[in-house]
């Protein structure tokens, strides 16, 4: 049996990935404000999220997880935040229209700001300053200044995080989202490319099927469904007095929530089960994900899910699966196996970024496209043939049109990076981009379908 656990108990425990403040009066001076803050999501809100991740879980659902790798205090912008939450509506509907079930729409926004490292220095021509670990602790100017950790920040991340949830919640229930604005979701550079015409064709049926629908007596207001959505936030839970300050107990469960975000991860360098992240992450009820690399063992996923779901409740955790795209064959099936011989219930996701990061001839961080596209494929195949559900994906993505993966529909090479490559750490699918895969998605979760209703018309036969 584990020790109590209080929102403080993982200050006793190693911890990984933390920044070195030279001022710890400072920090606890801040930790103290934002402790008093308002929350800013709610325990039933995280409630919900839980639920509709468990129908993911029990196949009934899938989960579309995306947005930036790290928000940043100079990119907030209110059409920054609108062409992220358009494009996941854009690929919610292509989703929806393959897979005909509910989509889980759920933003890395409002709050992804803290960032782990694999090195914590970074040379250039010769000197050598702390590695930039997110807007949240430090800033990514190569001066020693900008480099060192500022407790400050974490209010300003705090109060970006306000309004951009804000906005997003005004975006998701105050008509915006409307499925009568299909084509309006359209971005310009999307609508111009071969892409484009796709998508438009797919908004023209469903404004028909809206019409027709409102001509049987369906109309917005009998279904809310049609006018607004749900749409919920995450972020890696990296800043733990950052996590701690903002988790409050739900006076209707009395559970502990951390109510900085709906739905909170561990990543794929701090998921040690006796460190500090684990144990934080074990005792807050929203829902939680982790990460799994290739260096995730069978027996250790075990242990985690124990730990971390020990009520086995479905739509708690979600594993979110980052091999590369060579790897997850590999070592996929052990995983799937393990969990299933023990019966736990899990959301399997499919991150294909962060395995797939290599450095272009042209210097820079990039992914190919169609080594994502092969993650992804190869995740749904080795579920396929496993006999499990492939319950989501994880993309850091954006809706702005820039350049920093290279492949797609758009054909972007090793030379168009320098174009519009704005990213803070690790290289996004451009909206296009971000659109092409939910449609071969979309296609996949089609043939899914369609299989499986021959083989019930088969059995019932
Ligand atoms: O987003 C994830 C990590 O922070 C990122 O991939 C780390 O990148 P690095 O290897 O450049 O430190
Ligand atoms: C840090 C991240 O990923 P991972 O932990 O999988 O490397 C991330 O999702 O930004
Ligand atoms: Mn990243």
């Amino acid at each position: 049996m584990s020790a109590k656990w209080t929102p403080d108990s993982w200050r006793a425990k190693d911890i990984r990935q933390v920044p070195e403040y030279p001022d710890s009066a400072a920090v606890e001076t801040v930790e103290k404000t934002l402790a008093g803050q308002p929350p800013l999501v709610f325990a039933g809100e995280a409630r919900r999220l839980r639920k509709q991740l468990g129908e993911v879980a029990e196949g009934r659902a899938f989960l579309l997880q995306g947005g930036d790798c790290a928000e940043a205090f100079a990119e907030f912008h209110p059409d920054n935040i609108r062409d992220t939450f358009k494009v996941m509506l854009q690929m919610a509907v292509a989703l929806t229209f393959g897979a005909a079930c509910p989509i889980v729409k759920v933003g890395r926004m409002a709050g992804q700001f803290a960032k782990p490292r694999s090195a914590g220095t970074e040379t250039i021509g010769g000197v050598e300053l702390p590695s930039y670990r997110g807007d949240i602790i430090n800033g990514i100017e190569f001066t020693e200044k900008d480099r060192i950790p500022d407790p400050e920040r974490l209010i300003k991340a705090y109060h970006q995080s306000a309004s951009t949830l804000n906005l997003l919640r005004a975006f998701a229930q105050g008509g915006y989202a409307n499925l009568r604005q299909v084509h309006a979701w359209n971005h310009d550079f999307v609508r111009n490319s071969p892409l484009g015409a796709r998508y438009e064709e797919m908004a023209t049926r469903i404004e028909e099927a809206l019409s027709f629908m409102e001509a049987c007596g369906l109309t917005a207001d009998k279904i809310p469904q049609l006018s607004e959505t749900d749409f919920y936030t995450s972020h890696e839970a990296l800043l733990l007095n950052y996590e701690q300050s903002l988790t409050r107990v739900d006076s209707l469960s009395g559970n502990w929530y951390d109510c900085s975000a709906h739905m909170l991860w561990i990543g794929d360098r701090t998921r040690h089960i006796d460190e500090a992240h684990v144990e934080f992450m074990r005792g807050i009820h929203n829902p939680i994900g982790m990460k799994c690399g290739p260096s995730s063992e069978p027996d250790d996923l075990l242990r985690l899910i124990d730990r971390l779901n020990p009520k086995n409740e479905a739509g708690r955790l979600t594993l979110i699966v980052r091999m590369g795209h060579d790897k997850v064959e590999e070592h996929l099936p052990a995983l799937i196996r393990a969990v299933e011989r023990e019966g736990k219930k899990v959301v399997w996701s499919c991150d294909p970024m962060h395995g797939n990061t290599v450095k272009s001839s042209s210097g820079y961080k990039t992914r190919p496209f169609d080594r994502v596209l092969t993650e992804v494929r190869n995740f749904f195949a080795v579920h396929k043939a496993e006999g499990t559900y492939a319950g989501g994906v994880h993309f850091e993505m954006t809706g702005k049109d820039v350049t920093e993966c290279i492949g797609g529909a758009q054909a972007i090479t090793d030379e168009d990076l320098s174009a519009r490559y704005h990213t803070y750490c690790d290289p996004r699918l451009n909206a296009s981009q971000a659109l092409e895969l939910a449609f071969l998605i979309a296609e996949h979760l089609k043939e899914e379908r369609i299989s499986l209703r021959s083989e019930q018309i088969a059995e019932a036969s």
